[in-house]
């Protein structure tokens, strides 16, 4: 029952639990173990100096560097070794500088589909107009050569090209930090276009040193200080 006073919790989205990575040459922490929940609809930034653990963190949290130890739980179901393509296209991690194939900006789009781990999936052109649509670019942005792009502009096809495939959480590691400020606040409305139509299901945590920009993406907010993640759930049990 409901009470009065009680806390109405979404489940997890995603859990980690003693989630830790040590420098493969000498054995010490980079991360030490962490544990933390995100849930449907959190928008988390993480703060921290630089050099203090964040993306590898993130990258650790992204199956892109191998945990030393720790457990993920995706949806209540931990996640196995066997499923780390599948767990990649839902946690999926977008970094500062971005990548894109020397080809059109559709053939960016539509190369995914050619993955094995995306062969349930079908290239959508027109949810791919609706996105264009909400950042205001015409359709013919689409024909242009990928590698004649702005810094910005191959951002933005690197968000489409991971947010056209439904993931669930997006990790952003200083996505707008090489980009000016209209570029960077078109990144966060496309972004913040994928979390209404996707209303609400899915969740962002997002690294920046802007403190503007933590204010406008972020609804929690996390620290990183040397390797030791500190959540807002466990801020208080700390000293
Ligand atoms: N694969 C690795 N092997 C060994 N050390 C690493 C590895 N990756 C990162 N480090 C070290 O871990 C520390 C944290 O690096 P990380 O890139 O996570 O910092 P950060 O908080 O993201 O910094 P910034 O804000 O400058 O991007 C650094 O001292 C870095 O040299």
């Amino acid at each position: 029952m409901v009470t009065e006073n009680s806390e109405v919790k979404a489940p997890a989205l995603l859990q980690a639990s003693n989630l830790s990575r040590k420098d493969p040459l000498n054995g010490h922490f980079l991360l030490h173990p962490a544990d933390c929940h995100i849930r449907r609809g959190d928008r988390i930034v993480l703060s921290g100096a630089s050099g203090s653990g964040k993306s590898v963190f993130v990258r650790t949290l992204a199956l892109l560097d191998q945990p030393d130890a720790g457990e993920l739980i995706l949806y209540g179901k931990p996640v196995q070794p066997a499923d780390a393509c599948r767990y990649r296209a839902q946690v999926a991690y977008i970094r500062q500088s971005p990548v894109l194939m020397q080809t059109s900006v559709e053939g960016n789009l539509t190369f995914p589909f050619c993955l094995a781990v995306n062969k349930n999936k079908k290239y959508d052109r027109q949810k791919i107009e609706r996105f264009l649509q909400a950042i205001d670019r015409p359709n013919t942005f689409l024909d242009k050569d990928g590698s004649t792009l702005s810094g910005g502009e191959k951002q933005l096809v690197c968000l489409l090209r991971v947010l056209q495939l439904d993931p669930c959480l997006l990790l952003l590691d200083e996505p707008t930090s090489a980009l000016d400020e209209s570029t960077a606040q078109l990144v966060e409305k496309l972004i913040e276009h994928w979390m209404q139509v996707n209303k609400q299901q899915t969740a962002t945590l997002w690294i920046s040193h802007d403190e503007q920009q933590k204010a406008r993406v972020g609804n929690r907010v996390w620290q990183m200080k040397s390797g030791q993640l500190t959540t807002d759930e466990t801020a208080g049990r700390q000293k």
